[in-house]
């Protein structure tokens, strides 16, 4: 069945196009992102949700997505998105991150024009007939020090920018190393010193708990007096009730926000002012990035949809359209040896180790390591996936470790997955021949053959004569037919291992008559 798309936002009809021509259905809805009872009725028929910012993607909407495999933002901001819902559920959650930056660097640059010469306002007044040339005197910018908060994407092509205006630029933030600072042009200083030395400031950080209010009441009183502020990044940057006071008091001159703490913003305390410049979030409304976005969006979620790569994702490692079918086996592999170990372990488990020798090592063993945990967990937890997984080993305290060795031993690839309880440590190993199926080639130390099957009797028995004769007799005698045996001990009369595909479920009754034989220590149905 070909995957099904909504679009809930006013994306460019652009993507409509992209997801057709992949084979995927697609329904664009602009307006439902505003309307969430319909969206919440009607997202379980979905496998993907293309958004910009007006969709809310809330624990509610996600309880409702049987289906949804992805989310993807046409933008860069997902703070429409609950992350931590979303990955629980195992949707993964993609964005665009460079589509719109350029646009949103020319607007924050539009903002500073329109506040350093009050264009709005003469523009309005002008239209009205009044002509008031001696009402309009503007600042000149050039030779000016703009303060950029956030100097990752968009920060850096607004400082390229206001370089070339002329401007001197200095930057607050914590992550731009020295060298990239150097590379841009700009001066890396700590806030204060922004605050006291810039004639405009614009912000371009996402919101964080460390980014809320960076412009806070007492931020703003250290900056200088006639400072212009530019906000195109996100509302709860700066607090507008603090920067409404120092606009009531002439200490800044001017605001020019794009964002606001609430959208849409239909009544704020900025509003009213005359030297304040407000537009509707429109930071990255220009035809060449709503292109950009839509085809990104599109292309990702159909390569994610239809192949399993994986681009941009926010709470997923990427996995590029080459590596998907190289990992696919082994993520499988991954998957079932953690599938086995959790149909085994009935206590809690404390850590996971998974060693990943030879090929494999050099493979993106997260997604491995995601595959491993989901396949331990889900005999407890059915809804879990590759995505979820990480989270919800952490939120159950259990500790994962990886370890990669690149030389190969026996196999040209193993990954081995060691299980520790409070009482017990188990290991089980496994590889991928050639013909691309994965193999149980190690249990507890012990050598067998096996591949998974969908229905398997797991016995740990003493190495004695006569075990393999009265196995196989009850089995025949239940009407179950062997379809595979693996067998294998660590030595002559030590500890030995069945390992049997059978054609047909195992009945408990069988399970308790094998438990029962003479020297069977643990006998298990399983299931791949
Ligand atoms: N108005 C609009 O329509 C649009 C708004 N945006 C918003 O613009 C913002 C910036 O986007 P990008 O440049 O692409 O993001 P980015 O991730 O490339 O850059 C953000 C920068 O902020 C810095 N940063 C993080 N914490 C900081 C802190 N505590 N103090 C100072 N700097 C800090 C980071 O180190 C990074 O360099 C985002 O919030 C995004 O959602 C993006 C596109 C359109
Ligand atoms: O889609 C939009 O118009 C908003 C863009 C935005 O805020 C973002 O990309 O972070």
């Amino acid at each position: 069945m070909a995957p099904r798309v909504l679009i809930s936002d006013a994306l460019s009809p652009a993507a409509v196009q992209i997801f057709k021509d992949r084979g995927i259905e697609v329904d664009f809805q602009p307006a439902l992102g505003k309307d969430k009872d319909k969206l919440a009725e009607i997202i379980g028929n979905y496998d993907g949700l293309a958004i910009r910012s007006a969709t809310k993607v809330t624990p509610k909407i996600l309880a409702n997505a049987t289906r949804l495999k992805v989310v993807g933002r046409a933008g860069i901001g997902v703070d429409n998105v609950d992350i931590p819902a979303a990955t629980a559920k195992g949707v993964i959650v993609m964005n665009t991150p460079f589509g719109n930056s350029i646009t949103t660097a020319e607007h924050a640059i539009a903002m500073m024009f329109a506040l350093a010469r009050e264009i709005p306002a003469a523009d309005a007044s002008t239209q009205a007939g009044k002509w008031e040339k001696n009402r309009f005197m503007g600042v000149e910018l050039t030779a000016k020090t703009l303060g950029i908060i956030g100097c990752g994407n968009i920060g850096s092509i607004v400082a390229d920018r206001a370089i070339g205006l002329k401007m001197k630029v200095i930057a607050f933030d914590p992550f731009l190393s020295p060298e990239r600072a150097k590379d841009i042009g700009v001066e890396k200083v700590e806030l204060d010193d922004l605050l006291a030395r810039a004639d405009v400031i614009t912000l371009h950080t996402p919101l964080t708990d460390k980014t809320r209010n960076v412009l806070s009441a007492e931020a703003i009183a250290k900056t200088k007096k006639g400072v212009r502020i530019v906000n195109c990044a996100r509302g709860g940057l700066v607090d507008e009730a603090a920067l409404a006071q120092a606009l009531e008091s002439g200490h800044v001159a001017g605001a020019a926000f794009d964002v606001f703490i609430t959208e849409p913003a239909t009544e704020n305390p900025l509003f009213g002012y005359p030297n304040v410049i407000c537009t509707p979030h429109l930071g990255a409304s220009t035809t060449e990035a709503q292109e950009n976005v839509a085809l990104q969006v599109a292309e990702q979620m159909s390569d994610y949809l239809l192949r399993g790569a994986i681009s941009n994702a926010v709470n997923f490692p990427s996995i590029t359209a080459e590596e998907a079918p190289k990992l696919k086996p082994f993520i499988e592999l991954a998957e079932k040896l953690g599938s086995f170990a959790g149909q085994l372990t009935d206590t809690d488990i404390q850590t996971v180790r998974i060693t990943y020798d030879g090929a494999v090592a050099g493979l993106k063993i997260k997604a491995l390591t995601s595959a491993a945990v989901a396949g331990l967990l889900r005999p407890a937890l059915a809804d879990i996936n590759v995505v979820s997984a990480p989270s919800i080993a952490k939120e159950r305290g259990i500790v994962v470790e990886e370890t990669t060795r690149e030389i190969a031993g026996d196999y040209e690839s193993l990954i081995t997955l060691t299980v520790i309880t409070e009482k017990m440590e188990r290991s089980i190993s496994g590889t991928v021949f050639a013909d691309g199926r994965p193999r149980i080639v190690d249990i507890k130390g012990i050598k067998v053959d096996a591949e998974f099957a969908p229905s398997m009797l797991y016995v740990t028995n003493e190495d004695r004569p006569g075990f393999v004769g009265r196995f196989a007799s009850l089995l025949g005698d239940a009407g179950l037919n062997i379809a595979t045996f693996a067998l294998g001990r660590d030595r002559q009369g030590g500890d030995a291992i069945a390992l049997v595909e059978v054609d047909g479920k195992v009945p408990a009754e069988l399970v308790d008559k094998v438990q029962q034989l003479p020297s069977v220590k643990q006998a298990k149905p399983l299931a791949f």
